[in-house]
């Protein structure tokens, strides 16, 4: 008999408006649009190494999994064999240090972001943020945005030993904002944001305006989706001004 290959499970869960106690984003594709800054600091690495410069979609498309992952792509898709270790990491390090310099030059929150964070905090919700970006990197962008005094706790890809889809970095995103996994949500751009939500236990929203919505298609049941932040509130059952 014929048997479907088995797919990642989520959960539709959402609770409801009156147990919601606080909210946990991804960042790159959910709340900023990054990849220009991105794909600039890795040409400027692939330029040092005599190699032509990468496509918007390209890059887009190697975002989600951590900086280290991001620059093996690069290195990868230039050289056309994956890098060995001793190539990976000081290009890592020269990334990250170039990255960080001029992580907001291009970079940008997408339409509404600023506007609804200070809503959803004006309504008693506790905001954290836990993305795959290595720590420094993400407070660099977020200092760099006048973003970062509208969370309470910010986890990155190396602030705990795995990185989304494990859950790990959102159940320390949780404990930092003291909150159980029922009365929070996870929103996220991509497969890793829902998967990490369904493991942990959170409700999930994936918004369809970013990097990783393509890999929504893979998951049962698809996530509930949102196509503007600025639609975030009302899909969360909040109500009024
Ligand atoms: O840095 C990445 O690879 C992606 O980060 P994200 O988890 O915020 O989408
Ligand atoms: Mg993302």
């Amino acid at each position: 008999m014929f048997e479907a290959p088995d797919s990642p499970g989520t959960s539709p869960f959402l609770p409801a408006a009156r147990r919601l106690r606080g909210l946990v984003f991804d960042l790159d594709g959910t709340l900023i649009d990054s990849v220009e800054d991105l794909r600039a600091a890795l040409n400027r690495l692939l330029a040092g190494r005599g190699r032509p410069p990468l496509e918007r979609s390209a890059v887009q498309a190697m975002v989600g999994d951590g900086a280290r992952k991001l620059v093996e792509r690069a290195l990868t898709a230039a050289h056309g064999a994956a890098p060995d270790v001793a190539t990976l990491d000081p290009a890592l390090t020269a990334f990250l240090a170039d990255y960080e310099a001029a992580a907001a030059v291009h970079t940008r929150a997408y339409p509404g972001v600023r506007e609804v964070l200070t809503r959803l905090r004006g309504a008693g919700l506790k905001l954290a943020i836990c993305t795959n970006k290595p720590y420094a990197a993400s407070v660099a962008v977020l200092d760099a945005l006048q973003l970062s005094d509208a969370f309470d706790a910010v986890i990155g890809g190396d602030s705990t030993p795995a990185r989304k889809p494990d859950p790990q970095p959102l159940q320390a995103a949780l404990d930092a904002l003291g909150l159980p996994p029922g009365g929070a949500v996870m929103i996220g751009d991509g497969p890793h944001d829902a998967l990490a939500a369904a493991a942990a236990g959170t409700g999930f929203i994936g918004v369809t305006y970013g990097y990783g919505t393509a890999g929504f298609a893979a998951l049962t049941p698809a996530p509930i989706t949102i196509d503007r932040f600025a639609d975030l509130p009302a899909r969360l059952g909040l109500t009024g001004g």
